[in-house]
């Protein structure tokens, strides 16, 4: 059973959760291309006599751009020689000359001969425009710096902001023929709107890798459904603390009965187990493969999916109960007594390879981040045929770590914690909900600390999954709690068992214990 921890979020206290519910619209979807220009205006006129100077010598490193990268590219022009290639080539030259340029007084760059060039080409095909940069804060269609890099002939047929989605637009033959027959608007556009901040930038996406290259594998972003931007939050590949979260990480807590000091290599090949496999009752929990074992796997599944037959216990002032905004104080709902995952650290003597360090690596699996066709908007994918158990870390909508609350005593709300990924997170983010029969189960990891105050949750895979399925974990949602700070939503996820339609008695059950 392989896994892959994904999911990575900000830690803060439970009582701060109240508004994060929501995961703000609108990102910004950065090309591999250069990075915002100054203002740039190349407009339609053709100012071939009175342009200025600095735009003439732009021009001419312009067309020198376009010129090489066509020699390059087209030394030879055979019959699938493709317009949209070309244009998107005059984009990156666009691109390119504003970026390098310094010239704030340059607003027009002529660019008619390369359009000349478009219209001779007898184009076989629709034109396209690059992903580009977008508005983190609104969203789309795109209000803050931008690069708008398109026709203006495209303007008759499109709106502006169509021109340019999260990925590339097309527009029919007829628009084509449209844009090679008018003469007399024919540049690029690139219009500044305003300055990036630097936390506008931070939060620029990649779809070629949404992690920017953090995590082990690149993770692509692909929008097939619509011109929806990914939502803006800041990827982080480990947990950060937000806010004053009660976290305490420190090797004295570590004592000689929780770690291997002695161990050297790999743990999972001793003839006896050492101290760290006590937690999992002196068994590991990892193959030699990396995967979870079978029989913690289907406990941890039976746990999610039938939890009145499990260890349940009942806080005596609830942190979940007291952050909701009811007068009365209602009982705890109970919180399931959860399997926990610790893996060999700081202090352990193996080696960082050693089996029972899985999580802790991180994510080594292809994923994609898609949009969904079901109305759940951005969702995560496997590209590759994952088989049961494959584990990833970390996640998204925010979570209450409630796994040890019942020996806590009473838990001050600063002591309760909530995974939230809304602003800053790690792919499993974008993991969406299925009720009951998702492909993913989550358990907790411990990793820096043995308190079980504080762990990872890592997601395993609960059956075999294909290349392209949708990974989806329960969030053990009770759709009809109106009160609980995490909002529900209407849940699309397609499962003969969906409790947004018919809901057990016992959901309720579940969704209190996060
Ligand atoms: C953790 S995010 C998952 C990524 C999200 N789909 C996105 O586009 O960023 C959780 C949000 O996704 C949406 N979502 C997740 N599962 C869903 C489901 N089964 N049905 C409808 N919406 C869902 C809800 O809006 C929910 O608040």
């Amino acid at each position: 059973m392989p896994q892959f921890e994904v999911p990575i979020a900000v830690i803060h206290p439970e009582s701060s959760t109240e508004g994060n519910s929501s995961i703000a619209n609108g990102s910004i979807i950065q090309s591999d291309g250069p990075e915002p220009l100054a203002s740039q205006s190349l407009d339609a006129e053709d100012k071939s006599d009175g342009v200025p100077a600095s735009s003439s010598e732009t021009r001419t490193n312009f067309l020198k751009r376009v010129e090489d990268k066509c020699l390059r590219s087209y030394k030879v022009l055979d019959p699938n020689f493709s317009v949209m290639k070309l244009m998107r080539d005059m984009c990156d030259c666009f691109l390119e000359v504003g970026t390098d340029s310094t010239d704030e007084s340059q607003e027009t760059l002529d660019v008619t001969p390369a359009i000349d060039l478009l219209k001779n080409s007898n184009a076989p095909e629709a034109f396209g425009a690059r992903s580009m940069p977008f508005d983190p804060l609104n969203g789309s269609p795109p209000q803050v710096p931008r690069l708008t890099c398109t026709l203006n002939c495209m303007d008759d047929c499109i709106q502006p902001d169509e021109n340019i989605t999260g990925n590339s637009c097309e527009i029919d033959k007829q628009t084509e023929q449209n844009c090679l027959e008018d003469t007399n608007s024919r540049s690029l556009v690139v219009v500044q709107q305003r300055q990036l901040t630097p936390d506008d930038i931070r939060s620029l996406h990649d779809v070629n890798d949404i992690a920017k290259g953090q995590e082990r594998v690149v993770i692509s972003l692909v929008n097939e459904i619509n011109s929806e931007l990914p939502p803006s939050f800041h990827y982080i590949p480990q947990n950060v603390v937000f806010q004053n979260a009660y976290v305490n990480f420190s090797l004295a807590r570590i004592g000689d009965e929780n770690c291997c000091s002695t161990c050297f290599g790999d743990c999972l090949s001793l003839p006896t187990p050492c101290a760290c496999a006590h937690e999992t009752g002196g068994d590991f929990a990892y193959t030699a493969e990396g995967l979870v074992k079978e029989e913690l796997l289907e406990e941890c599944v039976s746990m999610n999916r039938d939890p009145q037959q499990h260890c349940l216990f009942y806080c005596k002032e609830c942190p979940l109960e007291r952050s909701k905004n009811d007068d009365i104080l209602e009982p705890c709902k109970g919180h399931l007594v959860r399997k926990f995952i610790k893996e060999c650290w700081w202090k352990c003597g193996c080696s960082k390879q050693c089996g029972n360090r899985v999580v802790q690596r991180g994510i080594n699996r292809n994923l994609q981040v898609f949009m969904t066709p079901g109305g759940k908007g951005w969702g995560l994918r496997t590209l590759e045929e994952l088989p049961k158990a494959p584990g990833s870390e970390e996640h998204a909508y925010p979570v209450l770590l409630d796994a040890d609350w019942g020996s806590e005593g009473v838990l001050k709300d600063e002591e309760a914690l909530c995974l939230d990924a809304t602003y800053y997170g790690n792919v499993a983010r974008f993991i969406n909900h299925r009720c009951f029969d998702s492909n993913l189960v989550e358990i907790p990891v411990e990793v820096e600390t043995p308190d079980h105050h504080y762990y990872h949750l890592a997601f395993f895979t609960t059956r075999k999954v294909e290349a392209l399925e949708e990974l989806t974990w329960d969030y053990g949602i009770d759709f009809d709690d109106h009160d609980h700070p995490v909002k529900a939503f209407r849940c699309r996820c397609g499962s003969k068992f969906c409790r947004n339609i018919k809901r057990p008695s016992r959901s309720r059950n579940r969704a209190a214990r996060r």
